[in-house]
Order: structure tokens, then sequence, then C-alpha cells
């Protein structure tokens, strides 16, 4: 079986991120793709990140419902510290079936790659995935040929383009604007359900006004 770890903060997840892991899955035939929401990212300042674990979490699995072949793992939410993935990897392969092991990654964090811990040992378990996003070329993952052994474990895949990124979607919830159609339905019902990501963390800037104006 070929499975694909999708690792992102999700924060939150979005209509980007899904047409990734779909587009990817159906390229590579895999039979599962596995998300991995962060828990306390080992790469950023944990304030950065603007919703809880658990909304974040929350918001992952309404996302993936209804696709059989998408899961969702709790492995470093539940951990309660940073994990690095090429820690997190081995865990899921203990734990779960699978032959052939991927990450996918947007084209972006890829080209972070010498950044992160132990990229070498991390592309020995995994091949890695870079899928095409836009305003980031795949050429620039050139840098990283002269710098890594295991190079060749780095595979692109073109996916169709959407320029949505979560900051993106966060700002526009900030400025009172709709987010709905860039993330599921699922996760838009709870965004607003739960008021997430609103500067007073009830209504947005745009509602407000609507009440002034009433
Ligand atoms: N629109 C997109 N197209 C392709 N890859 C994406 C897209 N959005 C996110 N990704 C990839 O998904 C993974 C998880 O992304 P993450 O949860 O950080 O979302 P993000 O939109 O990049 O968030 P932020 O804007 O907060 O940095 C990363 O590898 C990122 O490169
Ligand atoms: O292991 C590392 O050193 C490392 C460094 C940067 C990013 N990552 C992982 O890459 C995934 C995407 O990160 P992000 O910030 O784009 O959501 C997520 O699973 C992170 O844990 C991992």
């Amino acid at each position: 079986m070929r499975v694909g770890i999708f690792g992102g903060t999700f924060d939150p997840i979005h209509v980007g991120h899904m047409i990734v892991a779909e587009q990817v899955m159906d390229e590579l035939d895999m039979q599962r793709v596995i998300f991995v929401p962060t828990g306390v990212p080992p790469h950023k300042d944990a304030s950065s990140v603007r919703a809880s674990a658990e909304d974040r979490y929350d918001m992952v699995l309404a996302a993936i419902a209804g696709n059989e072949r998408f899961v969702a793992d709790r492995i470093e939410i539940d951990a309660g510290r940073p994990m690095h993935t090429v820690e997190t990897v081995p865990l899921l392969k203990e734990r779960l079936p699978g032959e052939e092991w991927f990450f996918i990654t947007g084209a972006d964090e890829v080209s972070n790659l010498l950044s992160w811990k132990d990229p070498d040992r991390l592309l020995e378990e995994v091949v890695m995935v870079a899928a095409t996003r836009p305003g980031y070329d795949l050429s620039r993952l050139g840098h990283l040929e002269a710098r890594l052994k295991n190079f060749d474990r780095i595979f692109p895949v073109e996916c169709t383009r959407v320029d949505i990124s979560a900051t993106g979607i966060r700002r526009r919830i900030l400025q009172g604007k709709s987010i709905r159609y860039l993330v599921p339905e699922g996760v838009h019902e709870i965004i607003s359900g739960r008021g997430l990501y609103r500067a007073d963390g009830k209504r947005t800037r745009g509602e407000l006004l609507k009440e002034e104006r009433s």
C-alpha cells in the first residue's frame, strides 16, 4: 500500500490543501493520505498559531469527511511538545499499515528543507512530494541538489495551482470578508460557529458594522 503523510499547521485547513492531497494521491496512486496537524510547531513560534490544536484537528476531520481514503492522526497534537517530521514519520510507520511512504508538502516548504531536522534521514524514510504552489517555482529546488545526499527522493508533482493560504483566510476574517468556498463547507461552519480568527473572538468586523447600522 502507498501512503502519503500530509503534515501541516492547518490554521485553518483550506481548499488549497484538499486539492493538493487529492491530486497527489491520484498522481502517485496512493491508497491513503494521513493528515497530521501540528501540535506545538517545531519550526515556528507557537504564539503565531491562532486556533487551538483541538479546533484545528476538528477542522481537519470536517474537511476530510466523506473521502474514505483520507484519515487524520493526532500523534503530534497528543505529544504536547514540538515534534520534528523525522521523529513523527517512523512512529506512524510502526503504527499503521503501508509499504511505500511519502510526505506531502508544498514546494514553498520543500525549498526550506535544509532548515528541517535531519533532512537526509527524513528522505531515507519517505519520498518527499513537492506540490506546486503559486509563486513558488519548482526550479527553486535546484539549490538542494548539491546539499542533500538523497535529493533524488524529492518528487515534484504539478497540481492545479490555487492561490489560497491560511494567512489570507485569517486576514479576510479579520477584515469581515467572506471565506465561503475557500474552505470546505464543514470547516466554514466550525469557523463561524466557534468565532475562530475574529478580532473580538465573536463577530466579524462586517457583522459588527451591520449591527451598528441597524
Ligand atoms: N495553496 C496551496 N498550494 C499548494 N500547497 C499548499 C497550499 N497551501 C498550503 N500548502 C502546503 O500545505 C502544507 C501545510 O500548509 P500550512 O498549514 O502551513 O498552510 P498555509 O496556507 O501555507 O499556512 P500559512 O499561510 O499560515 O503559512 C505546506 O507544505 C504548504 O506548503
Ligand atoms: O521537521 C522539521 O524540522 C520541520 C520543519 C518545518 C516544517 N516541518 C513540517 O512541515 C509541515 C508543514 O509545515 P507548515 O508550517 O507549512 O504547516 C508540518 O508537518 C511541519 O511539522 C517540519
